[in-house]
């Protein structure tokens, strides 16, 4: 049995850097890998998608180019060429990490599942055959998720698609059913409709997006169905089943049942931990009901010398958030330093078109805190920017302590939702307060600029 210093199990966006870190400080260090390097993020995730979704936005500035005064009249989607390019991105990423990894001194890169077959032990079934034991003085977790698959009759017998298998098809489907209404269903179902998809999207809730605040869930239901997506909130799926190139899906609204019908579907209804294959309980490593690694806030499992980073542990499923776990294990565990996930700024930034940028609190969970807040808004079509640019989509909104004047949230839906936030995102964490972004001289005229608006709009 070989042993190391350090076993990290899983090459998501923390148990990457964390491996060759954890090597370069001098620990002999193993990366266990059962897939691809990059996990999910830069093979089915955010690197593939976000290529997609560019060629998207392509199509659809075409079609929005009359309004600008440029005419084309004819173009088509080069399906082919679109995922050929996401390939080509994936590619290029996984490879310059693998070789990374494969030149870090002190580590080695074992292909292969691991499961716990003792409490510091682990055995890898190598995905060429055989299998190596090895044991480790500490462990780290970071094995991420996997689509979940909701129980509807009939389910197994029809060729679903998850948000990885939709992104290997060779034709753009003819009608695009897509269950459930968070990231994945807005992000694919907006991105094939741009494609040439007709597409539909079935939420079981009352509205779609249920965390973020109303004005803003319904903008983004306004810009959809400008684009004909057709939404049905309050409808779940009981069944389907295959008829000729058809799909038959018999559904449930508000108690009454009706039938659709579409060429595909994809499964779109949150994501699952993968810790069955770990054999967490030879170890003393608590998960919880759902398989989520209980954490501490220093990320530490229930069992001594072992750690879980990124979306095993629960909580907020994104790659910075990720990568921030890697920075935290990697103050504690190398620097001996007292780093925590607590009140950690969590933002993120959903990639439909126009981007939905966030972070903080949002108006409805600061009014059910009981805080003291200001709420500034302003729509896009009288940001000077969106106007001249001709895309007046959307809205921004802050969230701001009324005594101390520091922002405690903002949800921006513009063209550059994601990079907007950010400027918010920067003030709230040097305390910047709001009267001083309002007064503030910013270029004209960009996006930026907008925000002395937005808090102005106070003041009105
Ligand atoms: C379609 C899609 C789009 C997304 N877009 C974004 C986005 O735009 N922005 C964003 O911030 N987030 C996005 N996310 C979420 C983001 O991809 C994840 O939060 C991020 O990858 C963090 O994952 P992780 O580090 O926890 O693990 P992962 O990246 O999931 O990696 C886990 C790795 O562990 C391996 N593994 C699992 N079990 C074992 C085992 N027993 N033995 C060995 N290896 C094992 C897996 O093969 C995998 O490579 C997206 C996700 C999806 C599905
Ligand atoms: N831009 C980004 O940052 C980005 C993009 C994609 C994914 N992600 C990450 O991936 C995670 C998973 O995304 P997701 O969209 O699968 O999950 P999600 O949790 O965001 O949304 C799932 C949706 O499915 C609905 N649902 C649940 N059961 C259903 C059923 N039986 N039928 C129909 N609808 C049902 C839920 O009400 C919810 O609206 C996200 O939490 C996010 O962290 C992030």
């Amino acid at each position: 049995m070989q042993h190391y210093d350090a076993i990290v199990i899983g090459s998501g966006q923390a148990g990457t850097p964390l491996s060759k870190k954890l090597a370069e400080s001098g620990l002999k260090t193993a990366l266990i890998e059962k897939r691809w390097i990059g996990g999910t993020c830069v093979n089915d995730g955010c690197s593939p998608t976000k290529a997609m979704i560019a060629s998207a936005k392509a199509a659809w500035s075409v079609y929005h180019n009359k309004s600008l005064g440029i005419i084309t009249d004819h173009f088509y989607v080069d399906f082919s060429a679109i995922t050929q390019r996401k390939n080509d991105i994936v590619h290029r990423m996984r490879s310059n990490s693998e070789k990374s990894i494969q030149e870090s001194k002190n580590l080695d890169l074992h292909y292969g599942t691991a499961t716990f077959s003792g409490d510091k032990e682990i055995t890898v079934t190598l995905n060429d055959g055989g299998s190596l034991t090895l044991s480790a003085d500490k462990f780290f977790i970071n094995t991420g998720e996997k689509p979940s698959i909701p129980k509807i009759e009939g389910i197994e017998n029809i060729d679903y698609l998850t948000s990885t298998s939709i992104m290997e098809l060779d034709s753009i489907p003819e009608h695009l059913l897509v269950l459930g209404s968070g990231y994945i269903g807005l992000e694919f179902g907006q991105m094939f409709k741009r494609f040439g998809s007709k597409v539909t999207i079935l939420e079981p809730s009352e509205r779609i997006l249920k965390k973020e605040d109303q004005d803003i869930a319904d903008e983004v239901v306004k810009i959809l169905a400008e684009e004909d997506i057709e939404i049905l909130t309050k409808t779940k799926a009981l069944s389907v089943s295959k008829n000729g190139g058809k799909i038959i899906v018999t559904v449930d609204k508000d108690g009454k049942q009706s039938q659709l019908n579409c060429s595909h579907i994809l499964i779109a209804t949150g994501r699952k931990p993968q810790t069955k294959a770990l054999s967490l309980e030879k170890t003393g490593v608590e998960t919880d009901e759902k398989g989520y690694i209980k954490v501490n806030d220093r990320l530490e499992t229930t069992a001594a010398d072992i750690y879980a980073l990124g979306d095993v542990k629960g909580g907020p499923a994104f790659t910075h958030i990720s990568y921030d776990d890697y920075r935290i294990i990697s103050e504690n565990v190398i620097e001996k330093g007292n780093a925590s996930i607590k009140d950690r700024l969590v933002p993120y930034c959903m990639f439909i078109d126009p981007q939905l940028g966030r972070v903080g609190i949002t108006e409805q969970e600061a009014r059910d805190q009981g805080l003291d807040i200001l709420v500034a808004t302003i729509k896009n079509d009288s940001v000077a920017r969106s106007i001249e640019t001709g895309d007046e989509r959307g809205m921004m909104k802050a969230v701001i302590d009324a005594k101390t004047k520091q922002i405690l949230g903002a949800s921006v839906l513009a063209e550059q939702g994601g990079e907007i936030v950010t400027i918010l995102q920067m003030a709230m964490m040097g305390n910047v307060t709001y009267d001083r972004i309002m007064n503030g001289v910013f270029a004209h005229p960009t996006y930026a600029e907008s925000l002395n608006n937005l808090f102005m709009s106070l003041e009105q």
